[in-house]
């Protein structure tokens, strides 16, 4: 079944993290399946992630990762098992659904947005990633009655504020297309900050860049941590994980192997073997 046949109703109405029952995981996930063509890519995955976290996903080449990814975000509709997000379900709803109930994942700038600037990516990101009758929902100030054009006066100074957070104030005016693969990486952030997530989803978000601008990116994702966001992240990069993470989640052959804090995962002699023997 496609997301799109999903016959349930995505809960989009956004509600604050105070009205979810207390000690409600942000984000949990049971019994995850999803197989293509007799390969079982998920098989049976649980596991939650806390509020305020910043969670890594690890795993060897091929252990389910992405899948798990592309089926907490809609991109993929699970074969089996169920995803909570503040304690209600989004199991097969369509991206956009899964977007305005709060749980928000990077991209890669698409090729139209190449050719548009670094602030008119920012200006169109909650555009993009809600739909156009939720963005609307979270402008600044859109709840009261002001008028479109002061909410989207406010929609730019929240815009500035993120470039100057973010140390892209110098290249508003540049083309996306441009930018190195570090200041993309920001950007890509940027922008998925902007939809207002309650959890975001990062995947590599270091791959491809320089070691200046992975500081600052790592230094930006844990202000937003600071702040109470919470993040899930894939990264191959094994001491960023253990050197940022609170929470490592081990996969291995579409299953969790092992979850923990990074000092548990990194002793732990199951997760030594899924690595071949490899320092982990
Ligand atoms: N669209 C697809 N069609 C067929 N098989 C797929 C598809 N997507 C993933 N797989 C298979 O499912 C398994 C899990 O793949 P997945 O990409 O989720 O792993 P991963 O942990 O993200 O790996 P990597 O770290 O290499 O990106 C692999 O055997 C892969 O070949």
């Amino acid at each position: 079944m496609s997301s799109s046949e999903s016959d349930t109703t995505a809960d989009t109405d956004r509600q604050p993290n105070t009205q979810t029952a207390e000690g409600t995981p942000p984000l949990r996930v049971e019994g995850l399946q999803k197989s293509f063509e007799g390969i079982r890519a998920v098989d049976g995955a649980s596991f939650s992630v806390e509020a305020g976290t910043l969670t890594g996903m690890i795993g060897p080449n091929g252990a389910g990762k992405s899948t798990t990814f592309d089926c907490i975000t809609g991109f993929h509709t699970p074969d089996g098992g169920t995803v909570e997000l503040d304690g209600r379900p989004i199991t097969g709803h369509a991206p956009h659904e899964i977007a305005q109930a709060g749980l928000v994942r990077t991209f890669q700038i698409a090729r139209e947005l190449e050719e548009m600037t670094v602030l008119e990516n920012l200006m169109l990101a909650p555009q993009h990633q809600l739909g156009e009758g939720m963005w609307r929902a979270v402008l600044p100030g859109s709840r009261g009655r002001r008028s479109v054009a002061a909410s989207e006066r406010e929609l730019r100074e929240t815009v500035w504020e993120t470039l100057d957070r973010f140390e892209l104030s110098h290249l508003a005016d540049e083309y996306a297309g441009t930018l190195s693969g570090g200041q993309r990486k920001l950007l890509e952030l940027a922008r998925a900050l902007l939809a207002d997530p309650d959890v975001l989803l990062l995947d590599e978000p270091l791959a491809g860049v320089n070691p200046t601008l992975e500081k600052r990116l790592l230094e930006r994702i844990e202000d937003l941590r600071a702040d109470g966001h919470t993040f899930l992240l894939v990264e191959h990069d094994m001491d960023v994980i253990m050197t940022h993470c609170d929470r490592v989640i081990v996969m291995n052959q579409g299953d969790v192997l092992v979850e923990g804090p990074p000092e548990t995962v990194r002793t732990n002699e199951q997760v030594i073997e899924a690595y071949l023997g490899g320092d982990v």
